[in-house]
């Protein structure tokens, strides 16, 4: 049976492609690590960061409860590609376990974040960021990637004190999928597009015979960098799937996004919001209606950011295909692909993937 880590096991990661440096004992930012001021991997000058973009507006931050909120978020989705979301169910006290365990694993001294490696054909587990073969330098960056059950990376760690973690990361998985199926539905509801295209979530939890979503929690630490001007915390890139939602686990500002015609806009944390971005997928099934986001992380001198990345997609199987509207007559810009098959292109081609299937 196709299964994600089976999409990603076709494009196997040298080992110099999955361990962090120990960023704790760096005093410097070594060359392997100093991106060139021109390239940055898309950073520009400071001086030229917006938290508002040209025409005064800042990212939307949606209410959910509000009767205009389907308006709101389809806007959004058009303008931006990406919104903050608040009254949207997720407990504040299941945020601060996710994100209480994400320090937890993080605060791990290297050597025992070692323990919870990822082998080059697996996806799970510790290591740096995916997009890192696509890039010279190396990122200011360490992640733990979580498919399902992290029990046997988790083991390794904390022999009698890995079933908190797992918990908590189980609990948040089943909150985050709850709330990324409903917001899809209210993203898909604004174009005027039926929810039955969503075939597979109508398939009540329970039922363990239909098919499932392909979903993936990542956790993301970008430790204080001695010089952030010279590094890179996560180049910019956008999202392989239809939605992320992301807990930016604290105040520490760092993601920025790509506004057209603006220029990089910083998402200011909002306290209790979640970030949602679209992904490829959902640019894809909008027929390119909806912008999937290049968005980027900068690092800091003084504080150890983390944030916690919810990605959803459809089953593995899935057929995705410019969905067309009621009255449409708009040819499609896409040609249908499946998930396994987008996942394996992106995995080789990163950005090239897109154009490898556009019709244009
Ligand atoms: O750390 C962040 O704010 C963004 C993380 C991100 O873009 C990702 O995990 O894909
Ligand atoms: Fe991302």
């Amino acid at each position: 049976m196709a299964t994600l880590s089976g999409a990603y096991r076709k494009t196997p990661l040298h080992p110099r492609h999955i361990i962090p440096i120990d960023f704790q004992s760096l005093k410097h930012v070594p060359e392997s690590h100093s991106w060139p001021s021109s390239d940055h991997g898309g950073l520009v000058m400071r001086s030229q960061l917006l938290e508002n973009s040209d025409d005064g507006a800042s990212l939307p931050v949606i209410d959910l409860g509000d009767p205009d909120a389907l308006i709101l978020v389809g806007r959004a989705c058009e303008e931006w590609g990406m919104f903050q979301v608040t009254n949207h169910g997720i407990s504040s006290s299941l945020l601060r376990d996710v994100e209480s365990e994400t320090r937890r694993f993080f605060s791990l001294p290297a050597k025992e974040k070692m323990k919870a490696l990822r082998s080059p054909g697996d996806v799970s587990g510790y290591g740096v960021a995916r997009i890192t073969p696509f890039f010279e330098k190396f990122m200011w960056h360490e992640g733990f990637t979580i498919l399902g059950s992290p029990v046997e990376h988790t083991r390794e760690l904390w022999p009698h004190g890995y079933q908190r973690f797992c918990e908590v990361m189980e609990v948040y998985q089943k909150r985050m999928k709850e709330l990324a199926e409903r917001l899809l539905v209210v993203i898909l509801k604004s174009v005027g597009i039926r929810e039955e295209c969503m075939g597979w979530s109508r398939f009540p939890a329970a039922r363990h015979d239909g098919p499932t979503p392909c979903t993936a929690l990542q956790l993301n630490s970008y430790p204080p960098c001695p010089d952030p001007a010279r590094a890179v915390g996560l180049a910019a890139h956008t999202d392989s799937f239809l939605l992320t939602v992301l807990h930016q686990a604290s105040s520490i500002h760092g993601l920025q996004v790509l506004k057209e015609g603006t220029g990089w806009v910083r998402v200011v944390p909002v306290d209790g919001a979640l970030v949602v971005n679209v992904g490829d997928m959902l640019h894809i099934m909008s027929n390119g209606r909806f912008r999937n986001v290049r968005h980027r992380v900068v690092v800091n001198q003084t504080g150890h950011r983390m944030s916690i990345a919810y990605f959803y997609g459809p089953p593995i199987d899935y057929q995705i295909s410019p969905v067309v509207q009621d009255g449409s007559s708009c040819p499609g810009r896409f040609r249908p692909v499946t998930v396994q098959e987008y996942i394996e292109m992106k995995a080789k081609n990163l950005e090239g993937a897109i154009s490898r299937i556009s019709e244009t």
